[in-house]
């Protein structure tokens, strides 16, 4: 498990991380979201101990060092942009990287690079975006490490590859004891492989948990109410996060206990009263707004 207590960051006066405290669960997919600079990089990176924190701890299986070598081993971190060497191939990355982590599974990464036509011993150079980024998928899922952490996972690849390259990694998670943290600053990217989502926002945690679990609370409602209908109670109800009125057709996004809300609709006499299904995207949208966050600003 890792821990992060209070942990800041800063760059000159720019405060790239700013007391951030989490706990990321063993066996989890765990998804950092943020905008362009909201600090994810800068956190990852002093997790997989390349950059010293101002403050605060980090506690990797309760290890103090982060830097220590029994941390490091068992971190594989991926850049963006990850480095390889001049003319270096997959084959000569895996050659490369087995000294570094020996339980490297040869065999599985040559099976994986076949399966998505990536040729082991041409060139990386002359791979395209997303053919460098599967390839050093493949290098780091087959490492073998107990932590993987990367950023921005799949930018450039096709919905091909990014549904094959998920469908690796929740192998991965079913066969071993792996956990990823996964920074993004889309959150389609995560939603649908991350039970973990915390919200960064210029280097602090808006909010974090799990949003599938508590998306199960938020509801869209769609009503039609009669004109004399006490539409201020509805607006001011403490479950309704989100009140949206266009002529007479009302679109209400709520919290809270949804018998309580149906309750408080229904009393109001609806001409038409239908639920509706949320996206995760809404209820990050509507939680948010909630907490009183002008959402643009925090997500893209
Ligand atoms: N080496 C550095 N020197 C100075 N400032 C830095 C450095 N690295 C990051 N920063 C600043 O720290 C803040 C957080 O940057 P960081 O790269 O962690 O953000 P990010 O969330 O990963 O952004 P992106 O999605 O664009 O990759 C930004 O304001 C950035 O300009």
């Amino acid at each position: 498990m890792i821990t992060i207590s209070n942990l800041t960051k800063y760059f000159d006066e720019i405060c790239a991380v700013n007391q951030v405290s989490m706990e990321i669960p063993d066996g989890s997919m765990f998804g950092l979201l943020g905008t362009n600079g909201a600090g994810k990089t800068t956190l990852l990176r002093m997790l997989a101990g390349i950059l010293e924190a101002d403050s605060g701890e980090i506690r990797i299986d309760g290890e103090e060092d982060s830097f220590s070598p029994q941390c490091r081993e068992k971190i594989f971190y991926l850049p963006d942009d990850p480095y390889y060497f001049p003319n270096a191939s997959i084959q000569v990355m895996l050659d490369f990287y087995k000294k570094q982590y020996p339980e490297l599974e040869m065999d599985a990464a040559v099976y994986m690079a076949q399966s998505l036509n990536l040729d082991q011993n041409r060139p990386i150079r002359t791979f395209s975006k997303g053919m460098k980024r599967q390839a050093f998928l493949i290098l780091a899922l087959c490492s073998q490490t107990k932590y993987l952490f990367c950023d921005e996972v799949f930018d450039g690849l096709d919905p091909i590859a990014a549904e094959i390259m998920k469908n690796l990694f929740r192998q991965e998670m079913k066969s071993r004891d792996f956990t990823i943290l996964v920074a993004s600053h889309k959150l389609r990217d995560l939603e649908d492989i991350c039970g973990n989502i915390a919200i960064l926002h210029k280097g602090g945690v808006v909010t974090a948990g799990d949003f599938k679990n508590r998306a199960e609370h938020v509801r869209k409602f769609q009503c039609v109410f009669p004109t004399e209908a006490d539409l201020d109670s509805l607006r001011n109800h403490p479950a309704v996060l989100r009140f949206h009125e266009d002529a007479r057709f009302i679109t209400l996004i709520t919290g809270g206990n949804p018998g309580e809300v149906r309750k408080a609709l229904e009393e109001q006499n609806p001409i038409f009263l239908g639920e509706v299904p949320l996206s995760l995207e809404e209820t990050f949208i509507a939680e948010m707004e909630g907490a009183g966050y002008d959402i643009r600003k925090v997500l893209q």
